[in-house]
């Protein structure tokens, strides 16, 4: 299983590399992957394993992030609303691309954090406010979803890590809790 000491933390070069794209159909390896990172975000999301295995709360992972620099991102996020609900993305992605996004941006007002930075680095990250994304799921079929606020933030903070990007490059130095009027800050 996948707990903390798998994760490579800021300063690492495979976190600033651009990931390649996996081979089409998915090797076994690279499925058992995607279930692996799938199930550590579950099991970060369990109270009692989170605790026994000492994990960090994740809602998505990327593969780089374990020194393996793939185009494979894991999200799970689940539906703070009512408890006990289906989480409302869960799914494994290979060879993520956005292919079309909002002119809108967004950002979330208490900022961003990642598993791989150890400490807090505070700020609005911007990003867009809704994204068409295409995939490849775990199948093999070839997915096209769209995505908005919190999730499209999430989304977008994985495909980040595949090429090299971390959430505080998008933070603006000189002041950042900056937003431009038009952005969406989202609670
Ligand atoms: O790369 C995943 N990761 O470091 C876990 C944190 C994910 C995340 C947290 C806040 C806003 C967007 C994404
Ligand atoms: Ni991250």
């Amino acid at each position: 299983m996948i707990t903390m000491n798998d994760v490579i933390r800021e300063g690492h070069p495979t976190l600033r590399a651009v990931a390649k794209e996996v081979p089409i159909p998915l090797s076994d390896e690279d499925v058992a992957l995607g279930k692996d990172m799938l199930q550590f975000l579950k099991n970060s999301q369990d109270p009692e394993l989170a605790e026994k295995y000492k994990l960090r709360g994740g809602v998505g992972l990327a593969a780089p992030q374990l020194d393996v620099s793939k185009r494979i991102i894991a999200l799970e996020i689940p539906n703070t609303e009512t408890e006990g609900a289906d989480p409302i993305l869960s799914t494994v992605m290979y060879n993520p691309k956005i292919v079309s996004h909002s002119v809108q941006q967004a950002c979330l007002d208490e900022g961003e954090g990642c598993l791989s930075v150890d400490r807090p680095v505070p700020g609005y990250v911007i990003r867009q406010a809704r994204i068409t994304v295409r995939y490849t799921d775990i199948n093999g079929d070839t997915q096209k979803a769209r995505f908005k606020n919190y999730t499209a933030i999430v989304v977008q903070h994985e495909i980040d890590h595949l090429n090299g990007i971390m959430f505080y490059d998008h933070i603006n130095e000189k002041n950042p809790f900056f937003a431009p009027e038009d952005v969406l800050i989202l609670g």
